[in-house]
């Protein structure tokens, strides 16, 4: 057990892109279908790896940025590749190992759970039905749900205020050091998954009270 664990925890906020579902597939072909229509270069998967985990408007703005496109092509991007994304939501993605044994072992624990992400409210929705994951979760908030999104920590403060816990009894588990760092601004332990995307750096040199390579291993790292 890590020391900063050692609180009994009552809830966790679970981050969903790169730590519940390995949706680089469909960022990626969303992508692809938004710059086909904008007559721009298509790019590589592990340059959308690097900018997933801000939001949509930050992916969008920084894989246009990085083909060199004019800026005001933005809002006709932003309409295609939402409309591409809502067409293609969960197709190219898959549930990592581990998750769905790790999930039934903190609920067995009596834990409840959330998931907060920054990916539009309505794709999250959807894409945890798609993949059966959604009826673990009581509440969900998308990026668009609240005035910030992380690494602001009011998303995390507000996801706590909606289960009733406090922070310190509320673990957040992530896989970017946006999760990390919306968790300590928050005052919420925190643990970080070493699978997922963290804007191409390495997860280990991220500030957090631990790190997992299966969300099936959390279990064994909380106080019984
Ligand atoms: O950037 C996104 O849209 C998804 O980010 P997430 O890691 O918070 O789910
Ligand atoms: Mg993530």
């Amino acid at each position: 057990m890590l020391p900063s664990l050692s609180r009994p925890l009552q809830a966790a906020i679970i981050d969903l892109d790169g730590t519940l579902v390995d949706t680089l597939g469909d960022f990626h072909a969303a992508l692809d279908a938004m710059l086909d229509a904008l007559a721009q270069p298509r790019v590589p998967r592990e340059v959308v790896e690097s900018f997933i985990g801000k939001g949509s408007e930050h992916l969008i703005r920084s894989v246009l940025a990085h083909v060199g496109a004019p800026a005001d092509l933005y809002q006709r991007g932003w309409d295609r590749y939402q409309d591409a994304y809502r067409g293609l939501n969960g197709r190219h993605a898959e549930v990592y190992a581990g998750v769905r044994e790790g999930i039934a072992a903190l609920r067995a624990r009596g834990m409840r759970l959330a998931c907060l992400t920054n990916k539009p409210g309505e794709f999250a929705s959807d894409l945890l039905r798609l993949k059966g994951l959604a009826p673990d979760f009581e509440r969900v908030f998308g990026g668009d749900a609240f005035a910030r999104k992380k690494p602001d920590p009011l998303p995390v403060l507000k996801t706590c205020e909606a289960l009733g816990t406090s922070p310190a009894a509320t673990l957040v588990i992530g896989d970017s050091r946006n999760d990390a760092a919306a968790a300590r601004a928050a005052g919420c332990p925190v643990l970080l998954v070493t699978y997922g995307y963290n804007h191409g750096q390495p997860v280990r040199a991220v500030d957090a009270d631990g790190y997992v390579d299966s969300l099936a291993d959390v279990p064994a790292l909380l106080r019984d």
